[in-house]
Order: C-alpha cells, then sequence, then structure tokens
C-alpha cells in the first residue's frame, strides 16, 4: 500500500475530507501532512532535530508494518529490520546502540536486555499489551515507552464473534473431519447463537466492541469489570466475576496480564459455570489455567474453547514448535474435540497492522523529535507547543530526573542566562519530566548547557533539541 492509499484509508477511517482545501483540526490529520509530503496541512512549525542529528537507529522486530518503516525513513533515520523477534543473546548486542526500538507481543524487554540499552530512548509496542516490557525499570531509565490503544481492537472483536458461532456449530471438527475424508452431518449439540449469553470478562476497548456486535447477533450480553463502565446497548454490568459465570453460555476474556488477572480462570471458575458452556480468550495466555481447562473439557463441564494466546508462544514461525517443550500440556489439549487454537492472530488484519504502524511510529517520532510523551504508558506525560519558524535561537530541553525536591531550582538556575520561553513538568512516580524552549542560546551555549544538565544530582537523561 503507498502512503497516499494510507493516508486516503486514514481519513476515510477519521470522515475527514482529503480534499486539496480541506482543513482539519484532527491530530490524525495533522501528523499526516508532517509524514506523507504533498499532504494538504502546510506546516509551519519548526522542525526540532536531536542533539546528535541524523544519527538515529532504529531497530524493528517482529515484522512491524511497512507503514512504520516509511515513516521513519522520510525522517532520516536508521532502520534495521527484523521479520520474528531474536534470540536473548543477538537482541542484547543489537539494543546496545539503538535509540529507539519497535516490538510486537513476543520480544520481552526485561530488566537484563534493558541494562545494556545504553542510548535507548524509546520503546515502541506495535500492539496493545505492554506486558512485555519491563515498564518501571524502564522509566527509571529514562526510557519512554509507547503502544497503539486501540487500532486492533475492531479485528479481535471480530475474531472472537467468529469463534463463538465456530465453537456453537463446533466447525473446527467438521472442517478437520471432511479434511480427513469423513462425512460427518450432525445437529446434536449444535446450536444458534440467537438468545444465548455471552459473559465479557473486562468492558475496556476490545470487550465493549464485542458487546456491540454480540447484541446485533441476537445475544444478551453480561458483563463484569473491576470498574464501573457505562453499559452500551442492552448490555448489563454484573457485580461478580461469579455472577457472570454462573449466567454465561460463552465466557470471553478481554483483560490485561496483570498479578491480578494470572489465572483468572481455573478449576473453581469452570465449576461455576453452566453445563456445556464454551471459553473464549484472546487476551493473554497466563489469564486462563489451560491445565485446569483441558480436565474440565475432558469431563464434558466445558463444551469448547477458542484460545489465541499462551503463556509460552514459540518466538518466530514454523513447523511443529507447539508442543510440550513449550507448555506441558500441549499435546492433550491439541487431541481434544472442538478447541479452536490460533497463534495469536486477533489483532493480525491487514488495517490493524497498518493502522498500527502509523499510530505508534508517529509517537516515536514525535518523542524523538520533539519530546512530546503524550500517549506513553510509563511516562510523565508532558507536551510544549510546537516553535515558530523564526525562534532560531531556540533550544527545547529535555530533562528526565528522578522525583525529589529541589531539582527544578538546580534546573532552572542552569537555564537562567537565557530566556525561559515555556516550561511544563509532571512527574508519575519516581519519575519526572521537565520540558522547556528557551531562546538567545548561542550553538556553543548548547554544549556547555548539556553538560551542566547531565552533572546535575538525579538527573537520570538529558536531550537538547535545536
Ligand atoms: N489476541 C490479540 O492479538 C490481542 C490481545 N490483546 C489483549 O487484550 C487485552 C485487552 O485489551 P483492551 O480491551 O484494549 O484493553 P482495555 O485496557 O481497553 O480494557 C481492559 C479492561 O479490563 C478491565 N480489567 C482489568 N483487570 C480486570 C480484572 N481483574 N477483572 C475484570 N476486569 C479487569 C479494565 O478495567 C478494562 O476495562 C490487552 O491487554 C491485550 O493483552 C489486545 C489486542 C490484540
Ligand atoms: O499482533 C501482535 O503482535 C500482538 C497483538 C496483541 O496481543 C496486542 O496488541 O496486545
Amino acid at each position: 500500500m503507498s502512503a497516499e492509499q494510507i493516508s486516503n484509508t486514514f481519513q476515510k477511517a477519521m470522515n475527514i475530507s482529503g480534499s486539496p482545501n480541506a482543513v482539519s483540526t484532527s491530530p490524525t490529520q495533522s501528523y499526516l501532512s508532517q509524514y506523507f509530503p504533498g499532504g494538504n496541512q502546510q506546516k509551519t512549525s519548526k522542525a526540532l532535530k536531536p542533539f546528535s542529528t541524523g544519527d538515529i537507529k532504529i531497530l524493528l522486530l517482529e515484522n512491524v508494518n511497512l507503514t512504520a518503516i516509511n515513516i521513519f525513513k522520510n525522517q532520516g533515520y536508521q532502520v534495521e529490520f527484523y521479520k520474528s523477534s531474536l534470540p536473548e543473546d543477538e537482541l542484547i548486542e543489537k539494543i546496545k546502540d539503538v535509540h529507539a526500538i519497535g516490538i510486537r507481543s513476543k520480544t520481552k524487554l526485561t530488566e537484563k536486555i534493558l541494562q545494556h540499552a545504553k542510548n535507548l530512548v524509546v520503546i515502541g509496542c506495535f500492539c496493545i499489551g505492554t506486558n512485555q516490557v519491563d515498564l518501571e525499570y524502564a522509566a527509571k531509565s529514562g526510557i519512554s515507552v509507547f503502544n497503539s490503544p486501540f487500532s486492533n481492537s475492531r479485528s479481535v472483536a471480530e475474531l472472537v464473534i467468529a469463534e463463538i458461532i465456530t465453537l456453537a456449530r463446533q466447525l473446527g471438527d467438521r472442517s478437520i473431519e471432511l479434511h480427513t475424508g469423513t462425512w460427518n452431518k450432525v445437529s446434536s449439540k449444535c446450536w444458534e447463537i440467537r438468545g444465548k449469553t455471552l459473559g465479557i470478562v473486562g468492558y475496556g476497548h476490545i470487550g465493549s466492541q464485542l458487546s456491540v456486535l454480540a447484541e446485533a447477533m441476537g445475544m444478551n450480553v453480561i458483563y463484569y469489570d473491576v470498574v464501573m463502565i457505562m453499559a452500551l446497548g442492552n448490555s448489563k454490568q454484573v457485580d461478580t466475576l461469579d455472577e457472570l459465570l454462573s449466567k454465561s453460555d460463552f465466557v470471553t476474556l478481554h483483560v490485561p496480564a496483570t498479578s491480578e488477572t494470572a489465572n483468572l480462570l481455573s478449576a473453581p471458575q469452570f465449576a461455576a459455570m453452566k453445563d456445556g458452556a464454551y471459553v473464549i480468550n484472546a487476551s493473554r495466555g497466563t489469564v486462563v489455567d489451560i491445565a485446569a481447562l483441558v480436565q474440565a473439557m475432558k469431563s464434558g463441564k466445558i463444551a469448547g474453547a477458542a484460545l489465541d494466546v499462551y503463556p509460552n508462544e514459540p518466538a518466530k514461525n514454523g513447523e511443529n514448535l507447539f508442543n510440550n517443550d513449550l507448555n506441558s500440556w500441549a499435546e492433550e489439549l491439541t487431541s481434544l474435540r472442538n478447541v479452536i487454537l490460533t497463534p495469536h492472530i486477533g489483532g493480525s488484519t491487514e488495517e490493524a497492522q497498518s493502522s498500527i504502524g502509523v499510530e505508534v511510529a508517529s509517537s516515536l517520532t514525535k518523542y524523538i523529535n520533539e519530546g512530546s510523551s503524550i500517549g506513553a504508558v510509563n511516562f510523565p506525560e508532558v507536551s510544549l507547543r510546537d516553535l515558530d519558524l523564526d525562534q532560531e535561537n531556540s533550544v527545547r530541553v529535555l530533562y528526565i530526573h528522578q522525583n525529589v525536591p529541589g531539582v527544578l531550582k538546580t534546573v532552572n538556575n542552569i537555564l537562567s542566562n537565557h530566556n525561559i520561553e515555556k516550561q511544563f513538568t509532571d512527574s508519575r512516580g519516581d519519575v519526572a519530566y521537565l520540558m522547556a524552549d528557551i531562546s538567545q542560546v548561542d550553538l556553543a551555549d548548547i554544549k556547555s548547557l548539556y553538560e551542566q544538565l547531565e552533572q546535575t544530582p538525579y538527573k537520570i537523561a538529558t536531550r537538547l533539541l535545536y
């Protein structure tokens, strides 16, 4: 897909005009204009460049979409791209000198790996989940992390709708049978989904989108969430997980991987479900105790399951990778009837991936070039309005520090020989982030400013853009 086609797709999706004279205040419109030259909006702000211009190196793993590669290349960054994730030792070597890394769900960025990332400024998760990154360690090291909070939500919701019907009609089994020559025309224990109850655990972006689709198919929807959330359509929030389990014909999970959601469905929860109910998990592999699910299916309590995610997943595509060496119950699970197993493809559609590519690459570029951390998942969210084109002797100071008293006094003392045009600071936990635009700065001053800021106590990282 060309940049122009993607731009058009976005304009359609956002319902904005692509005509040459159109005026839009949509952020999507403005970032598209910035990254795809020839767009319809004049950019009048000054383009900022990182302190060491032209040296930005980006490592992209796990087949991150071409839309992202194009955005980075248009910026002049050096891009190294891999289709799969990398083994730990290779990743440690590669991460040593890059400024940004783009991953999806497979690459684990642990403290051990991040310790080697001496130049890393920003991590882009080209997906929703961020549990694969040690977010706290990253923040304490001055590395901000961005994700794509909803670009693949619809794709997951549509997959789940397909799975509900597939399970209710035992389509997986019928298809496997016919592929091996067996004609098995049966209606016993095959159901319509109309009038059945769907229980959604986690009513966020995906859960709520699914709710609307399921009601359109004639299902009754109930949901359980740890926070009160407005019900869409005729759906109803229930007070406890047990209530949801006891009332649902289909239970589907859309919660993040946290310590609270680990084994959220295990033997007691399967026992609390209706006889012959179905289980769907497209959230994270840790959320369902799969060994317990296998037992519940063997006993006939659970009539079918669709799983897209697993506690351990192969790092790359290939044959014979899903086996007992990876997960001890793999062979028992694959031998069961009416079990749909997919290789973590909930968000794997052309639409979702190209949209995620634009969204996350844009966040990373904005953070690298302008310092804006709006949308970061582990970091104080700070931004300043653009510098004007005529502000020639201005420098943008980006200063990440430990959140302790007295730091601003020290920093402003260092900046005090210049005019502070604007300044904004915020903190999140132990980490604080200050952005300031200062004017009347000679090029010769930049190095000295940088060195003084670097020498301050409580400093985590300093960048100067000009
Ligand atoms: N299979 C795939 O390819 C994909 C999987 N995912 C997974 O789906 C998860 C959910 O995605 P979104 O809907 O976008 O997240 P979201 O953050 O919009 O919604 C999650 C909801 O779960 C609720 N929640 C958290 N802990 C809970 C608990 N213990 N019990 C009940 N509710 C709880 C939250 O309050 C929130 O409303 C992601 O965290 C990700 O792990 C996301 C995209 C693709
Ligand atoms: O598509 C991927 O690689 C991961 C999708 C996912 O699980 C997410 O967005 O959290």
